[in-house]
């Protein structure tokens, strides 16, 4: 029996899921939140694991532990067994994502030293990226100096892209080599991919999981010379920019809520604002679909997936209207039917299949787990 207990340590959360790799099944999962705030009754990520070690419990036999790691910068294409100097390298991108790898870092270190007897693997939100091509993951910026300070595209959610790729090939009953896919990872973070045959060739997000589409608090793609304008006109400094960019723009920064499913119903009930966010939301992803059947010189497939493009089937249509020149059609009543499995929501025939295909990073990342300690 294969069980693999996976983690994913974010700034105030504590995501488990107790992975049976033989029946690809959760045998157990949760959440901890509010990790680190006062009155939570956990003061940090130590007490958090061990918290989650006690839910846990002893019954159950466990072969490895698999983390979420979100920045491996340019040293990890695959995951990695955590070693004392894989945690150092880790540490060392933290500079890189700030919000993300160091509660992934206080998490390993946490499970480690309660469970000290099973192998550690931290698994990266960047390694499928890292076969992005120089064109596509170079800013054209000052060569040494972006070279000095690591500055350059990496890319995330690629165990997500990875898993949602992998399984649109199954349901397809294709050879994932000979399919040009294009995977819309719409969650809380969201970001686009192009996938040609199995590898990653553009995605959206940057040096840090900042650029590319609208999200629930950050702005995705924004001309850099913003910042320098509001530094020097309305003072600014560089935390707040931080803090506006990450923290309180995308939906949130347009509508003061950075939930989808608040904002759809608002739109729906007619509220111009919500309205007006959605349509910049959907006009940025039409960007980047048109922009990636370019680099993949055609297209076999377009998959929604994540908490919105699971669920929100009138942004799924409305996204895709009038995309029906390039082969992307969208069947009303399949794109309305309420499902937990993967399905069509293009009509039979189309050139292009239309997919919604649910991800599930904690597979992913267990399969991985399982390969680095074959
Ligand atoms: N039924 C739904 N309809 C519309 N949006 C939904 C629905 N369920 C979840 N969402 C949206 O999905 C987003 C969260 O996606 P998720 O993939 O869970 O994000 P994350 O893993 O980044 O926390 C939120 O904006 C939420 O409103
Ligand atoms: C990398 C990233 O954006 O992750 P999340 O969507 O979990 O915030
Ligand atoms: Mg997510």
């Amino acid at each position: 029996m294969t069980q693999i207990f996976v983690v994913n340590s974010g700034s105030s959360s504590i995501k488990y899921q107790l992975v049976d790799l033989e029946t690809e099944e959760a045998v157990l999962s949760g959440i901890l939140e509010r990790v680190g705030e006062p009155g939570s009754g956990i003061p940090d990520h130590e007490a958090g694991m061990r918290r989650v070690l006690e839910t846990l419990g002893t019954g159950h036999e466990i072969t490895a532990v698999g983390h979420r790691v979100v920045h491996g910068g340019s040293l990890f294409s695959a995951a990695a067994i955590v070693t004392d100097e894989v945690e150092a390298e880790i540490a060392e991108l933290s500079a890189l994502a700030p919000l993300h790898n160091p509660a992934n870092l206080l998490g390993i270190r946490a499970a480690r030293h309660a469970l000290p007897t099973v192998p550690h693997v931290a698994v990266f939100d960047t390694a499928f990226h890292q076969t992005l091509p120089p064109a596509a993951y170079t800013y054209a910026i000052d060569r040494e100096l972006a070279e000095r300070h690591g500055v350059r595209r990496y890319g995330f959610h690629g165990t997500s892209h990875k898993y949602v790729s992998q399984e649109t090939a199954r349901f397809l009953g294709r050879p994932l080599t000979d399919l040009k896919t294009i995977v819309l990872h719409l969650g809380n973070g969201a970001s686009v991919s192009a996938i040609d045959g199995g590898v990653s060739v553009e995605t959206s997000m940057g040096m840090t999981p900042l650029e590319g589409l609208v999200m629930g608090t950050r702005s995705g793609d924004i001309d850099a010379a913003v910042l320098i304008h509001l530094h020097r006109q309305a003072g600014l400094d560089f935390d707040e920019l931080d803090t506006m960019l990450n923290r309180q723009s995308g939906l949130l920064g347009l509508t003061g809520n950075g939930d989808m499913r608040d904002v759809q119903e608002a739109a729906s009930r007619g509220d111009e604002v919500a309205e007006g966010a959605l349509a910049v939301y959907r006009h940025r992803i039409r960007r980047y679909i048109g922009a990636y059947i370019a680099h993949l010189g055609g297209l076999d497939a377009l998959v929604f997936t994540a908490g919105v493009g699971e669920n929100n089937a009138l942004l799924r249509r409305r996204t895709l209207a009038g995309l029906e020149f390039l082969g992307i059609a969208v069947d009303v009543d399949r794109n309305e039917l309420a499902s937990r499995k993967a399905r069509y929501i293009s009509p039979d025939g189309a050139p292009v299949a239309v997919l919604v295909i649910p991800t599930n990073e904690e597979l992913e990342i267990a399969r991985q787990c399982v390969a680095a300690i074959a």
